[in-house]
């Protein structure tokens, strides 16, 4: 089943000129897909609306095969698919890293002990125990946005929206982060200025240009 699919997406933040006017996208289970465009051409609204943190003045959202227009059809859709944002201090609320990566978990019904279970495993498989009780506003850029990554997979979403991961990322932590992406068996929705992560991660690209999404010219 198609995991999400946005039709004729049209939306305009209050007072703006439109943003997004007849963009279109799907994507499948155990695809990777980019997202490229310039600055501020909606590429974040356009995941925002996926997830229904934005709504759209007209075109449908459907996701897992349902269309989903109020805030109560969006409830399913966040905790099956995981959006990596843009800025990790939108995401990081905790004071310890530990607390950040089982909050979902501990959310989704999980008991203390699964949740500091799942928070080991997971910092284990991104490499990351050694930041598990450091005081999450005192790390710097780069770990925020590991560890932002590592409070998405915890609650073991069924797709990844990701807003430009490499951002504050040095080379070598860019190389590990598509290392471990590469790996996952998720579906991932890449939204990415970096030319070579798109092209390493996922080849297959569409551009937002003026409100629509279009094949990439490369
Ligand atoms: N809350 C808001 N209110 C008004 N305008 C907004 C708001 N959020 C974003 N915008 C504007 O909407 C446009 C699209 O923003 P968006 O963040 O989706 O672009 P983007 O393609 O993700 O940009 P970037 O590549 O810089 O991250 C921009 O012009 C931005 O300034």
């Amino acid at each position: 089943m198609t995991i999400l699919a946005l039709e004729e997406i049209c939306f305009a933040y209050p007072g703006h000129a439109p943003v997004l006017e007849g963009a279109s996208f799907q994507l499948e289970p155990g695809q990777r897909l980019s997202i490229a465009g310039p600055n501020g051409s909606g590429k974040s609204t356009l995941l925002r609306i996926a997830l229904g943190l934005q709504t759209p003045s007209s075109g449908r959202v459907i996701v897992f095969g349902k269309e989903r227009r109020v805030e109560a059809d969006f409830h399913d859709v966040r905790r099956r698919i995981g959006l990596v944002f843009q800025d990790p201090d939108d995401q990081l609320f905790c004071p310890t890293v530990a607390e950040d990566i089982a909050f979902g978990p501990l959310n989704l019904g999980r008991s203390k002990d699964e949740a500091l279970a799942i928070v080991d495993r997971t910092l284990t498989d991104l490499e990351l125990m050694h930041l598990r009780d450091r005081i999450t506003h005192k790390l710097s850029g780069g770990e925020k946005r590991l560890v932002t990554l590592a409070t998405v997979l915890a609650m073991e979403p069924e797709a990844l929206l990701l807003d430009e991961p490499t951002n504050a990322l040095d080379t070598k932590n860019e190389s590990r982060l598509l290392e471990i992406l590469k790996d996952l068996p998720q579906a991932i929705l890449l939204v990415s200025h970096t030319p070579s992560f798109r092209q390493a991660l996922a080849p297959d690209t569409l551009e937002l240009r003026d409100g629509k999404l279009v094949e990439s010219r490369g």
